[in-house]
């Protein structure tokens, strides 16, 4: 990477403004999954072992602007004091005195967690008096949070106009790992994309087209392709504005020679429900009042084969709607091809994680991104504004 590191810098006895990504699941006040924030642990703690005054930054949901009591970065702050084994402070504010207050209080080594970014109206809008508010409280801007870094927000991209700013260690490690990914792929390289919203995906099964050698299609996005080749869909999930799309997609990888796989066979059902009836169909018998729901065991066992033939593999959305037990066969099919294959194996982040973790096989896994979106813009080959903010080397 040609961004500085925060290696590169020297942080004893610095203020470090660390903008992570401590946007966890919660339910009923509880995180129920604390990855983003365990995998922040190497950045923290290497700057506490070097003296820093640590101040960290994140958003939590999408409170626009306003207050809401259960976005509130306590739960996040809590636990990171319990995995680092040390008090964590709690600003309930992200700037002004009471915050500088509590900054000037800190000894080095000490963490500081500032209050949800996203309270304040300025952040999304990358105002530049709020940049400039947080980086009148520290010394020094890291940026760790690779899962933000396509937002170009005032603690993300607007900051680092203000103070010497520097990736953190998870931030380096996405970018390293997904742009050698990308970059350089072993071969064959296969991509799968699934998901619902085609309108989200388009621009990475572009890309993605041009650098792999088979790209796998699933989950609800494959049924613009087969109403676009003329197949009745029924019930299925469906972009008619992306039917031309579709067409050229299957039309440009005949004409640079790559595998384009999409479903054989598909399971339908006559309700989106755990006990709605199901039947297995091939793609050209979908009944018209049924809706296509995940892929078919004919499909499961041919992506399968063509995981285990890769070097590379790199996965994004689910095979069909795998929330539900009955339609999660073809996701669990693909997660474990993923978890048995000798290919490196990255997972863009999202409900993809989600399932790998669901099916337990996450830790057979060789690299799952902290980032849903930023993965996917990272994929579709756009700058990232996080990043570009930061010094070169
Ligand atoms: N055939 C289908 N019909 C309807 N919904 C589907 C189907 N297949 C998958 N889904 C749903 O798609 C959702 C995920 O779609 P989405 O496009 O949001 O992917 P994603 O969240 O971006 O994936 P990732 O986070 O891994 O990038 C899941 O909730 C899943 O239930
Ligand atoms: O969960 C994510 O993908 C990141 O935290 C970014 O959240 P956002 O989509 O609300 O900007």
């Amino acid at each position: 990477m040609n961004k500085k590191s925060v290696r590169d810098v020297e942080v004893n006895g610095k203020r470090v403004f660390v903008r992570v990504d401590f946007n966890v699941p919660l339910e009923d006040g509880k995180i129920t999954d604390d990855t983003r924030i365990r995998e922040t642990l190497p950045t923290i703690n290497y700057l506490i072992e070097r003296g820093a005054k640590v101040i960290l930054a994140s958003h939590m949901g999408r409170p626009k602007g306003e207050v809401v009591e259960s976005l509130r970065l306590n739960p996040a702050s809590e636990r990171l004091s319990e995995l680092l084994g040390k008090p964590v402070a709690k600003a309930d504010e992200a700037v002004g005195e009471a915050v500088k207050a509590q900054v000037e209080k800190l000894q080095n080594g000490d963490v500081l967690v500032l209050e949800n970014v996203r309270f304040y109206p300025g952040e999304e809008k990358n105002d530049p008096e709020l940049a400039k508010q947080f980086a009148e409280l520290a010394d020094l801007f890291v940026n760790d949070a690779f899962g933000a870094a396509h937002r170009a927000h005032a603690s993300t991209e607007g900051i680092a106009h203000h103070l010497p700013a520097v990736s953190g260690l998870l931030m380096e490690k996405e970018l390293s790992v997904l742009g050698k990914a990308l970059s350089n792929p072993d071969r064959p390289f296969t991509a799968i994309i699934g998901g619902s919203k085609v309108k989200d995906k388009i621009d990475v099964i572009n890309n993605l087209l041009t650098l792999a050698d088979n790209v796998i299609i699933g989950g609800g996005l494959a049924y613009t392709f087969f109403k676009a080749q003329g197949h009745e869909i029924g019930k299925s999930l469906l972009d008619a504005e992306k039917l031309d799309t579709a067409l050229g997609f299957i039309e440009k990888a005949k004409e640079l020679g790559k595998n384009f796989y999409l479903p054989e066979d598909i399971v339908v059902t006559d309700d989106f429900s755990a006990d709605a009836n199901t039947k297995v169909v091939t793609i050209d018998s979908i009944p018209a009042d049924w809706e296509g729901i995940d892929i078919g065991p004919k499909t499961r066992e041919k992506y399968a084969e063509v995981i285990k033939n890769s070097k590379l593999v790199v996965w994004n959305g689910p095979m069909g709607v795998f929330e539900i037990e009955p339609f999660s066969h073809g996701t669990r099919a693909v997660a474990q091809a993923c978890a048995e294959t000798s290919a490196y194996t990255v997972i863009g982040g999202g409900d993809s994680a989600a399932a790998a973790e669901k099916f337990g096989v996450a830790d057979k896994m060789d690299h799952i991104s902290t980032g849903g979106g930023a993965s996917l813009e990272f994929m579709e080959g756009k700058a990232l504004p996080g990043v570009v903010a930061l010094n070169d080397k």
